[in-house]
């Protein structure tokens, strides 16, 4: 059973909102602060028990003989007072009303029993109420959408609308062959279906049977949250306006209450007498009854009206006039008996249209709850003669959300005074005034409350709108073979990185930090006439983010298995990666030049991975590779060549450009650079991308591998390292071109905020529901004194990176001490961060980036520690040492001197030799140095030769210059800066 708001359950049990949380209280549930408070299953029981408990004198809920008096009235009195919402009926309690289910059943056909009486949306219709008149054709809309309901369960995308039962019946059958074999398929796809996950399995073309069904449930989705408040939209609804207008308008008005909701007689149905019957959500009548007919007295002047906003807004959309509708209702009113009851025709009520007809958002169900549209009148609210002044209640009306609580008034009709008054009951302390705007979920609530029935239009945002261009499949004419992506995938030390580079004929092994790759890379090459990109994944565990988008983008994995090694962890997780994405997989077993080497455990690892290999039998290519001696390697290019072949890659290059953002680091000269891989389209200079929360005009982009390679534009397949971004975006998050910055601004501040909101919403909540949970077991105050907190600031070179050391802190699970990221951000260390240390005790992080001047004498000053890494392992090493006391006092960084780089001298047979001036501290010849360019170090190497002057020296001080050769890097730039430092034995603290 869903969450019951409170004021949805004080109104069941016809209590005002204070009562039923009074009620609360006594009955141990606690914290239920306003009436928008929920109550879950076992807080309504615990409510009800103590109701029947005999300790409060009011009418209860339940179906049973309850221990309670009886009502005091009689039981019609009684019945619109317990009208049972959903939340507060029991799935048991639903079966009472099977012999409906069974009634609908025999005449629609469809529907079993068991389905009303057991699903949870057929049970959220279901009304306890005692009534005896049942309509047929509720029934039967009850059925059909029974059955639907169930169907629409899979779309995980759609806000919060559970379907209901309520749904009408001409919609759910509409609807029906349209949408469940599109969930029925796009249930089972592995990929989350986003909008470039669409688009990428569209460009694997015909080979994959499954990018039909996921371009359907994106178009799906699309539609759903196009309009939030609808699950579907009927096939037929073209505009989705006009219809449901025209029913409304055209067809007459019921009053429930009347006599035709028996047989259409006018009498109750025979045998059905005080039967529990369902209760249906159906069109609601104006509150108050019309202006008789009969004729005035004195002639009185006619009113100058205006029209009301939507009764405008229908005319300007091409919908029938006002007096149109009015004057139909009148020729059709003189043949009922009474407003709303059409006592002629039975028919039309069997096939009554519901207010919410063929809207697409004809089934929004308010936040879940059941929709009171149907006017209740209780005993003494009727009016008992003359005229009602009032402005009738509006229904069928459109309400665009976000709205303003004037526009609800004039929507609803409900004054705006009333309104604000039940805002405030409702505990809302913000002092509201006509202006102010209401949150989707007080509109919810007011409607369900004033018992209006509205169309309810969420609005669609800019990014639907301006993105929804890239759920369009490319024309086959259109589209145009583009290099495979090729993605080596792998467990750690495999020789992912040494196969890439002896593919490429680069050395890029040689220089990662640690001997581990912690960056994904991506080269286009060409090979033969062939181009191809390549991209390369970290092999240590905590990358796991990294290798999934790595599959993600791919188009053919290559998964790397060391012939000694065999199939390991990170081997097995990347299998499931490139399954999940369902991509070809080669195996390129490497190593094979170890001595005493023999692949066949190797390979049978593989098999026992369902990766049977071919000269097995199987379906999986596996080639015997080494990166040492290169064998093999002809062999793999070969295979991946082929493999793409087959596979026939093709891409839409005449369309705006869309693709994945890799990595991402902010550069303190080139500001954000971002490493991008192009799928689809052509990507240009000047172009407008938003990716993630960024934003910006593209200013420049490079070649990855030559990254002097300027480029001016770049097709399909084509990774790039590219600037003008404001901020970096998230790896993995999906670049698109729009056609304007402000759009483009919009939409990545909009992602933003709503992710701001989340992660704000998350902490309050968590932290929440821990108190409470300590609380109950009354040991908040002791345990928690006793846990220590280490707050880290972290700062890294990429957003990679953090994500990867986040991943690898979250494993640090000690009873006693946690680690709280205060703050984790891409850059060097800042001044700020070092204010935020001071003020917070935290520790700063500095992965593979340092803090500039200012903030390192800042950190000195106030005595803030700043811990820098270059290894991902070390942190957590580090950091878990720390935290269990077992600090080592040996591999102690002691900082030496810093330098600057003046001028380079390339000198043959030695290289390059940096003139430098020392700024920092002292540079002495055993010391290790770190390269520093745009505040990240790209490199660490030992000295190879000090000089001053033309003699070496063992030692240079502060403000000296001096010549520095680096053992193993050449690279070396004017402006680079170096790092001195030496590893000692000396005791830690932290
Ligand atoms: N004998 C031998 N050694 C290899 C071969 N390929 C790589 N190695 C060595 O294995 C070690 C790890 O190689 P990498 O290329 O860094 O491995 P990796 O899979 O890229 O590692 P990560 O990227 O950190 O996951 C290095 O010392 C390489 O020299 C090979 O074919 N034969």
């Amino acid at each position: 059973m869903p969450a019951v708001r409170i004021y949805a359950f004080a109104k069941e049990l016809g209590l005002d909102n204070k009562q039923l949380l009074e009620l609360c209280e006594k009955a141990g549930v606690k914290g239920k602060g306003s009436a928008l408070a929920s109550l879950e299953e076992d807080e309504v029981s615990a409510v009800k028990a103590y109701m029947n408990s005999g300790a409060v004198e009011t009418a209860t809920v339940d179906d049973e003989p309850a221990p309670l008096r009886p009502p005091a009235k009689s039981i019609d009195t009684r019945v619109p007072e317990i009208k049972t919402a959903p939340a507060t009926r029991a799935p048991e309690e639903s079966k009472t009303d099977s012999v409906d289910a069974e009634v609908e059943s025999t005449e629609v056909g469809e529907a079993e029993p068991v389905d009303v009486a057991d699903s949870g949306q057929a049970e959220a219709e279901v009304s306890v109420e005692a009534d005896v008149e049942v309509e047929v054709a509720a029934e039967e809309e009850v059925a059909v959408a029974a059955e639907a309901a169930p169907e629409e369960e899979p779309v995980a995308e759609v806000k919060e609308v559970p379907a209901k039962v309520e749904e009408p019946a001409e919609v759910a059958a509409e609807s029906k062959p349209e949408e469940v074999p599109v969930e029925a398929k796009a249930a089972p796809a592995k990929k989350p279906a986003s909008k470039v996950g669409g688009l990428l399995e569209r460009l694997r073309g015909a080979t994959k049977k499954t990018a039909a069904k996921t371009t359907i449930a994106n178009t799906e989705s699309r539609e759903a949250s196009a309009t939030t408040s609808t699950r579907k939209r009927p096939a037929a609804a073209k505009d989705p306006l006009a219809p449901r207008r025209d029913n409304n308008a055209n067809k007459p008005l019921r009053n429930l209450d009347g006599p035709s909701r028996g047989d259409g007689d006018g009498s109750p149905k025979k045998g059905v007498k005080k039967k529990s019957g369902p209760k249906f959500n159906i069109a609601a009548m104006p509150e108050v009854k019309q202006p008789t007919a009969s004729a005035p007295t004195e002639k009185v002047q006619k009113p100058d009206i205006a029209l009301p906003q939507d009764a405008r807004r229908t005319i300007q959309a091409g919908g029938t006039a006002p007096l149109e509708d009015f004057t139909k209702d009148k020729r059709k009113d003189k043949k009922k008996g009474r407003l709303g009851e059409d006592t002629t025709d039975d028919s039309a009520k069997k096939k009554r249209p519901s207010r919410f007809g063929n809207s697409p958002l004809g089934n929004r169900r308010m936040g879940g709850r059941p929709s009171r549209m149907r006017s209740y009148h209780r005993p003494g609210s009727r009016k008992k003669s003359g005229k009602n002044t009032a402005a009738p209640r509006k229904d069928s009306v459109v309400l665009q959300l976000p709205c303003t609580v004037r526009e609800f008034s004039e929507a609803t009709g409900v004054p705006a005074i009333k309104t604000l008054l039940t805002i405030k009951q409702m505990g809302d302390e913000s002092n509201p005034n006509i202006n102010s705007h209401m949150s989707d979920e007080m509109v919810e609530v007011l409607v369900d409350h004033f018992e209006v029935s509205v169309e309810i239009r969420a609005a669609v945002s800019l990014e639907d709108e301006v993105l929804s261009e890239f759920e369009i499949e490319d024309a086959e004419a259109d589209l145009l073979p583009r290099p495979p992506i090729v993605t080596f995938l792998g467990h750690v030390d495999h020789g992912k990185t040494s196969l890439l580079d002896a593919l490429i004929g680069i050395d890029v092994v040689s220089g990662e930090a640690g001997g581990i790759t912690q960056h994904i890379r991506a080269y286009q090459i060409e090979k033969d006439g062939h181009k191809i990109a390549f991209v390369d994944t970290p092999g240590h565990e905590a990358f796991t983010e990294m290798r999934a988008r790595g599959a993600n983008v791919t188009d053919i994995a290559v998964l790397v298995v060391a012939a000694d090694d065999g199939v390991m962890p990170q081997t097995a997780e990347a299998i499931n990666h490139a399954k999940a994405a369902e991509v070809p997989i080669v195996v390129a077993l490497n190593k094979c030049d170890l001595p005493g080497i023999t692949p066949d455990k190797a390979m049978q690892d593989l098999a026992a991975n369902e990766l049977l290999p071919s000269e097995w039998g199987g379906e999986t290519e596996v080639v015997k590779t080494s990166a040492i001696t290169k064998e093999g390697l002809d062999d793999l290019l070969e295979t991946i060549l082929v493999t793409a072949e087959l596979h026939e890659y093709k891409a839409n290059p005449d369309r705006p450009a869309y693709g994945t953002c890799l990595e991402s680091e902010q550069q303190s000269d080139r500001g954000v650079v971002c490493k991008v891989l192009v799928q689809g389209g052509t990507l240009k200079i000047g172009d407008v991308v938003v990716c993630g929360t960024s934003f910006g005009r593209v200013k420049s982009m490079n070649d990855t591998l030559k990254p002097s390679i300027r480029l001016e534009e770049v097709g399909p397949s084509t990774p790039v390292n590219l600037t003008g971004f404001n901020t970096p975006p998230g790896a993995g998050e999906k670049l698109y071109v729009v056609d304007d910055i402000g759009k483009a601004r919009e939409i990545a501040e909009s992602r933003g905020h709503a992710e701001h909101e989340q992660n704000v919403a998350g902490s309050v909540m968590v932290s929440l529901e821990e108190m409470a949970r300590r609380l109950e077991m009354g040991r908040l105050a002791p345990s928690d004194a006793e846990i220590v907190t280490l707050n880290l600031i972290l700062r890294a070179d990429t957003k990679g990176s953090i994500e990867a050391i986040k991943k690898e802190l979250g494993k640090i699970d000690h009873p006693e001490v946690r680690i709280k990221i205060v703050q984790a951000l891409v850059g060097g260390v800042t001044v700020a961060d070092v204010r935020l240390a001071q003020a917070s005790e935290a520790v700063i992080c500095a992965f593979n980036v340092v803090p500039d001047e200012n903030a390192r004498s800042l950190a000195e000053e106030v005595g803030a520690q700043v811990r820098r890494y270059d290894v991902i392992y070390k942190i957590t090493d580090d950091l878990k040492a720390t935290l269990e006391g077992r600090l080592k006092p040996e591999e102690q960084i002691v900082e030496q001197g810093m330098a600057m780089v003046l001028r380079t001298f390339s000198i043959s047979k030695t290289g390059t030799i940096a003139g430098c001036r020392v700024m920092r501290g002292s540079i002495q010849r055993e010391c290790r140095m770190r390269v520093i360019r745009d505040s990240t170090i790209i490199g660490d190497y030992p000295i190879e030769s000090l000089k001053r002057e033309k003699d070496d020296s063992k030692e240079v001080q502060r403000g000296m210059e001096c010549g520095i050769k680096l053992d193993g890097f050449n690279d070396i730039k004017e402006g680079d800066t170096l790092e001195a430092y030496r590893i000692e034995e000396v005791a830690r603290t932290l």
